[in-house]
Formats: C-alpha cells, structure tokens, sequence
C-alpha cells in the first residue's frame, strides 16, 4: 500500500491509474477505523482497481473544538487494517496540505442542512463539502463510497456531485452494526463503560419507532415517544430525533405513500456524541 502525504502526489497517483484504464475508487474517512469502514474499502475493492482510503480529521467540519481536539487518531493501526482489506494508496494529508490558506469556500445546501446535523452543527456540511470537494479534485475517482450510518451526509454529498457536475459515481453502503446494534463509530472508543452499556438503546429506539412506522403510527408520536424512552434513560441525552422524508429529509407531519421514511437520531452519552439512522422503506 503506498502512502501519500501531497496533493500533488495524489493527483499523479490516480492519474498514471486512469491512463493506464484502470477504475479508481475512493473511500473517505476521518480515521480510527472499524468494520463499517472496512466494508467501504472491500466494496471499493471488489468493484475498482485502485483504493484510495484517505484519513484527515478535517477541521472545518467540526463545530466544537473539544470534539475535533479528543477525536481518535491512531494511524498505525489504521494502516495496518486497510492493507489486508485490500487498500492499494492510502492519503495522509496534513492540514497545511489540505488547506494552505484559510478557505473561503462557502456553501449553501438549502433545506437539506436546515435540518438535523445541519441545523445542530453549524457549519459542519459546509467544511465537508469543502474538503470532499478537494478530495474530489485530487483524487478524481470514478467512484466513491460514504455510509449510511450518515445518510444526510450522503444526501449532501450527491447534491454537491449534480451542482458541480463532479464526473463520477457516489455508493452508499449500509451501516455496520456491533452485535447489539450500536451503530459502529470512531467516537465509540471514547465511551465509559457505563455510557457504552446504555449506547444500545440509540438502536433499540430507532428500530421500535420504525415498527410504529410500518403500523401508520403518525409522526408526531413517533418522535415524541422516541424521545421519552431516550429520555428516561440517564446516561443519555437526546439532542433530536427526527421522522424525515428519507430523499428530502425534511421533517413529515404525515406519511406520503411510496415515499422512504428515515428515523435519524442524536444523542450525548458522557460526553460523547453519536448518530444513528434506519430507512423505513414505503
Ligand atoms: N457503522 C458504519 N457503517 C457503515 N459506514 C460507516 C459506519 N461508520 C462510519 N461509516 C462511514 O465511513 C465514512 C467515514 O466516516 P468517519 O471516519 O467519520 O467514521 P465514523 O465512524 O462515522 O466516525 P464518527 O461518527 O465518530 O465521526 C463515512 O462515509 C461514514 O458514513
Ligand atoms: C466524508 C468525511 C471523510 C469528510 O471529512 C467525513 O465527514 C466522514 O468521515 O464521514
Ligand atoms: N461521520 C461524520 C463526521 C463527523 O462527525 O464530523
């Protein structure tokens, strides 16, 4: 697996790839990896040539600076999962690499960062559109591949892909779960035990909520009941929980048929901050 540190490295990388014909795919990640990464890198794996994992904790994105300052970084162990799954050039880029002069970059999604982890974490969609974006231009993959676990994200990236007619494929793949359901995350190392024990129920919730959706329970139940039993729990604090028309995501009042309905979720255990999400299907 060959390492790269440079912009300019990157883009002769997958350049003398594509002359050569070969398909390049592209996996982005913040790092302190897990299982649900590593599906990206095999699907990557089984449907390009070249897999490029990239790991930046990428500041602009992140809203709260504590959060960015206690986010896991160990890229030993990183490097030594990606080889085996199959990773052929994994970027390492610094911050004065990825950003030599502050950006100005700023952009709007509209209603789709109005909502839920737009609405909660301000500025979050615009720093990761903005180093997408770059990763974009650099690495120019035919395909590139995000989970589900966050599916705004998804939703911004495919607009920022049509708005700046960015000439290849987004792949979205499911969310890895541990075997009692919490979604797998980076941020899970850094919960205490206790918050750990208690982090199950984020699923718990969200599966009895998309229960009540296939039974017509109405929205507003939903989220209030949801709320209630994430409530009642100690260790956690609900920051929303949100019934969401799952392409537009924008907040339903009632059930439209044939459309997707997704349940999205955030929550403080002990001072770390998780999401989650299911997608009822209409
Ligand atoms: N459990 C999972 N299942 C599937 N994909 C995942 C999962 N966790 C993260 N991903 C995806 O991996 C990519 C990189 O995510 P990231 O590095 O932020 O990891 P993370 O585990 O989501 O960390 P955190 O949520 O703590 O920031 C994103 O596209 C993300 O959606
Ligand atoms: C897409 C991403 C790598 C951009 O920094 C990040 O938001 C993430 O890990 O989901
Ligand atoms: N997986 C989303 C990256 C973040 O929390 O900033």
């Amino acid at each position: 697996m060959q390492i790269l540190t440079t912009a300019a490295g990157l883009q002769a990388y997958t350049e003398q790839a594509r002359q050569a014909g070969q398909r390049v795919g592209l996996v982005p990640t913040m790092g302190a990896l897990h299982d649900g990464h590593l599906q990206l890198v095999q699907a990557a794996r089984s449907e390009c040539d070249e897999v490029i994992a990239s790991i930046f904790v990428n500041p602009t994105q992140f809203n709260n600076a504590e959060d960015f300052r206690l986010y896991p970084r160990v890229p030993e162990a990183d490097a030594a999962l990606l080889i085996p799954a199959g990773c052929t050039a994994l970027f390492v880029p610094s911050v004065a690499e990825m950003y030599p002069q502050p950006t100005v970059l700023r952009f709007d999604f509209g209603a789709l960062e109005r909502v839920m982890e737009g609405a909660h974490r301000p500025g979050h969609f615009n720093g990761v559109a903005t180093v997408v974006s770059k990763l974009f231009h650099m690495a120019r993959p035919h395909r590139a591949y995000f989970g589900q676990k966050d599916w705004q994200q998804v939703a911004v990236i495919r607009q920022l892909v049509a708005d700046l007619s960015f000439d290849l494929e987004i792949l979205a793949c499911p969310t890895i779960r541990e075997a009692d359901g919490l979604a797998m995350s980076s941020r899970n190392r850094r919960l205490d035990p206790a918050s750990r024990a208690a982090a199950p129920l984020l699923h718990k919730v969200l599966a009895a909520a998309a229960e009540q959706v296939r039974q017509g329970v109405p929205p507003a139940q939903v989220r209030a009941e949801a709320e209630a039993a994430l409530t009642r729990e100690p260790l956690v604090t609900p920051e929303y929980f949100e019934v969401a028309d799952a392409q537009t995501l924008q907040p339903l009042e009632a059930y439209v048929a044939g459309r997707a309905v997704v349940l999205c979720l955030a929550a403080h255990l002990g001072g770390v901050r998780l999401i989650d999400n299911v997608v009822v299907e209409a």
